[in-house]
């Protein structure tokens, strides 16, 4: 696939597992075995460990002294997720991209090719963050794209992909699009930032997609969907493409399992914007658990800072009161260190904290 795109440092190629998955009789390789894989604590279904609700209409309709923007901080500082209901993207949108997405990883290994990454290329269809040949995978395969700024898009592979996802993924990365800067705004209010301030410090913005589909596992105690990590985004604006629920978020030390409502968003704090808060606001560690007999799929759309910027405390949220709590690094920098290591929880972000004593 062509592409002059691809600013991420890529990974090393792996084997489809959803091609894996396919042939009931093979046994499953010990690459993507584990033996430290923690139980969520949690028994499923208890109410009192689900993660905030916000109503993105009131968010933008509510004047001064709006509760829900209140309602949005604690969100974020308590718990760095919650679930995004009223968001104004369109539900036959949704679950048209839903029904053709699932059709796409479905497509013949012969078709798929047409799109899967090659040495040296993060978009496509494949894997992320492999950096050596004896680490754990993740049991999964992805598509990955970089969706906005659009001059840094490759302008061959929205079109190229199977009509009508081509449109249809159009149309969701530009909704996507508007509704992360509304959101960008709106944590602004709820950090007492400037607007402007923060518009600032995002710049364009950075807009990608990661597609993840889960294969069933009869082992799936054993198997990891996404190894437990921090996105490194400012957001992270989740839609679980089908019923089967797997995301588990660490909360107070254990693995908390989160249940979407129906069509609603899950958006999480980013390491980038856990920086720009000065630590306000926390990036959590989540992963993607594996069902033993159904496929899972999830679309994440990750929102990040321009890449030539520079990413530190935002300057209004810092003073002799409240210091930096992280280095400056160049947007730049901090990814090419994101995309050259595993993901490792949050030990990347530790790598630019302040020691205050
Ligand atoms: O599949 C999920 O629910 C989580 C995916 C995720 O954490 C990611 O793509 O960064
Ligand atoms: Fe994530």
């Amino acid at each position: 696939m062509a592409s002059n795109a691809s600013v991420e440092v890529s990974s090393l190629l792996v084997p489809s597992v959803v091609e894996m998955a396919k042939e009931p009789s093979t046994s499953i390789p010990s690459r993507y075995l584990r033996s430290d894989i923690e139980k969520a604590a949690v028994p499923d279904g208890d109410k009192a460990l689900q993660i905030p609700v916000i109503d993105m209409q009131k968010l933008v309709s509510g004047g001064p002294n709006n509760s829900e923007i209140e309602k949005l901080d604690f969100a974020c500082k308590e718990w760095g997720f919650f679930q995004l209901v009223n968001h104004g993207v369109d539900s036959i949108l949704l679950e048209n991209l839903k029904a053709e997405i699932a059709k796409f990883f479905k497509l013949p290994m012969e078709e798929k090719k047409k799109w899967w990454q090659t040495p040296g290329k993060a978009e496509g269809f494949g894997q992320a963050f492999v950096v050596s040949e004896d680490q754990k995978l993740d049991w999964g395969d992805l598509f990955y794209m970089l969706a906005y700024p659009l001059r840094l898009r490759n302008p061959s592979l929205i079109p190229s992909l199977p009509s009508p996802l081509s449109e249809t993924m159009e149309r969701y990365t530009s909704d996507l699009n508007s509704l992360s800067k509304a959101m960008q705004e709106k944590i602004a209010e709820a950090l007492h930032m400037k607007i402007e301030e923060m518009k600032e410090l995002v710049g364009e913005g950075r807009q990608t997609i990661r597609v993840n589909c889960y294969p069933p596992c009869d082992m799936s105690d054993q198997v990891m969907g996404i190894t437990p990590h921090s996105d490194a985004t400012l957001i992270t604006v989740l839609l679980q493409l089908n019923d089967v629920d797997g995301l588990e978020i660490r909360k107070d030390g254990k693995w908390v399992r989160v249940h979407p409502q129906p069509d609603a968003f899950i958006v999480n704090v980013g390491d980038m914007l856990e920086i720009i808060s000065n630590g306000r606001y926390r990036s959590i560690e989540h992963r993607g658990t594996v069902h033993p007999e159904k496929e899972r799929l999830s679309f994440a759309t990750f929102f990040g800072l321009r890449y030539d910027g520079e990413l530190g405390p935002a300057p209004s949220l810092v003073s002799e009161q409240s210091p930096a709590k992280f280095m400056k690094v160049k947007v730049q920098e901090f990814y090419k260190g994101l995309f050259s290591r595993g993901l490792q929880g949050k030990a990347y972000i530790d790598t630019f904290k302040i020691d205050q004593d």
